[in-house]
């Protein structure tokens, strides 16, 4: 397949669809990222290429990502502007994180992280509230140029040889800005079904530890403290959806800037009920493929028993908060993390932490890594712990 064998094709496909190949950013077990410029606005954007066996559609990982993208609209979620179809490939044009993955920035520390005023403007988020969820539901609203008319809700497929456009409309008219996404299928084929959910409220900038010098290598606490703020939030924002991440660990965190981190990667993505969100909440599904990086894999994913997704992922989470802090990964024997927690939570926090963020890491550490699912708190649980 060309497409994916030479660069050369690979380019020319992206020039034909309207953008520069820049470089490869990074390379998963699912798909490729490469950065690309925009060819009409000059505009930086990450586009990541998802390869099938046989035909993209019946490939679940792609679908579920882009599935959840093109519903999840979020200030920390990663940002979707389109996707480009072919039948055993599908290219998701997002948003460029400039520094790349959280993992790696910390691994390799910071030195490099240098950013162009240009870029700095994406901090103004955090002059935002970050966590009011305001949840203002969008219906997709297909239109297409075969059909000639319009077409709506969840049930409706629409064909059109060339090209699908998709339209979110208002449901609930509360601040909504319109928005539109746009797939070009290059097979003829049809569109997926689509909710677009936007968080609408104002975003609470989370109280700022008073500074202070960390002994600590790599993370600064500042952006320890905002940083996890944020991968909560898109995460509370995703369960209330009835969305389990399923993959939360820090290659999937993006950074933005010193204050801005998005969360991404949602081929794993897992619909925990049945119902649609304007129906009751129903009861979860169990969760039975245990796919996810093994050291942050919570122990009942790793018992290979049907597990509830969403307490997985604050398992998973309570890993992330222990990667910050230790500039490593989390040990692949959970007894041997739970016993840290339990017993040495206060060791993980460098010396010369502000006393509230050392409070907020060990009581998210102590409750988040229970082995027991029961006992381990929600992830709005979490959030609250951190607006306070
Ligand atoms: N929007 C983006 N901006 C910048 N870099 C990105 C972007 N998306 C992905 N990357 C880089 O590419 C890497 C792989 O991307 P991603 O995790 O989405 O692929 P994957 O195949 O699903 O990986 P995994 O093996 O983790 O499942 C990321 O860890 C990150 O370094």
């Amino acid at each position: 397949m060309e497409l994916v064998q030479s660069r050369r094709h690979w380019a020319k496909f992206l020039k034909a669809s309207g953008y520069q190949l820049v470089r490869c950013v990074g390379q998963g077990s699912f798909g490729d990222v490469y950065s690309v410029s925009c060819l009409e606005t000059g505009q930086a954007w990450a586009v990541k290429r998802l390869v099938a066996r046989r035909n993209i559609k019946e490939d679940n990982h792609a679908m579920a990502e882009i599935e959840a993208l093109v519903s999840i609209k979020h200030p920390t979620i990663i940002g979707l502007k389109e996707i480009l179809l072919y039948p055993r490939v599908a290219c998701i044009v997002m948003e460029l994180a400039p520094a790349g993955n959280l993992e790696v920035l910390v691994l390799n520390g910071w030195g490099s992280l240098e950013f162009s005023p240009a870029q700095k403007t994406l901090s103004d988020i955090t002059s935002k509230k970050l966590n009011a969820c305001g949840l203002c539901y969008r219906q997709q609203h297909l239109t297409s140029s075969c059909c000639g008319e319009k077409q709506s809700g969840f049930e409706n497929n629409c064909i059109d040889g060339e090209s699908i456009y998709i339209k979110p409309f208002v449901e609930n008219q509360r601040k909504c800005e319109e928005e539109s996404i746009t797939f070009r299928n290059y097979e003829g084929g049809e569109s997926f079904h689509a909710l677009t959910l936007t968080h609408t409220s104002s975003i609470a900038v989370p109280p700022s530890p008073s500074p202070s010098i960390s002994a600590h290598p790599c993370i600064d606490p500042s952006f320890l403290f905002l940083a996890f703020a944020q991968v909560t939030s898109a995460l509370e924002f995703c369960h209330n959806l009835g969305l389990a991440h399923r993959d939360v660990n820090p290659s999937n965190v993006l950074v933005f800037h010193h204050d801005l981190v998005k969360l991404a990667d949602f081929g794993l993505c897992f619909r925990c009920n049945n119902v649609t969100l304007t129906e009751s909440a129903d009861a979860e599904l169990l969760c039975s493929d245990f796919l996810g990086r093994d050291q942050y894999l919570a122990p009942e994913v790793r018992r290979r028993k049907p597990f509830y997704a969403k307490p997985a992922d604050v398992w998973s989470l309570g890993c992330v908060l222990f990667f910050m802090l230790k500039a490593n990964h989390p040990p692949l024997d959970d007894n041997e993390l739970v016993k840290t927690v339990t017993k040495r939570v206060s060791s993980l926090v460098p010396e010369g932490y502000d006393i509230n963020l050392k409070e907020k890491c060990v009581r998210t550490l102590g409750k988040a890594c229970q082995v027991e699912v029961s006992t381990r708190p929600t992830i709005r649980d979490i959030q609250v712990l951190w607006e306070t």
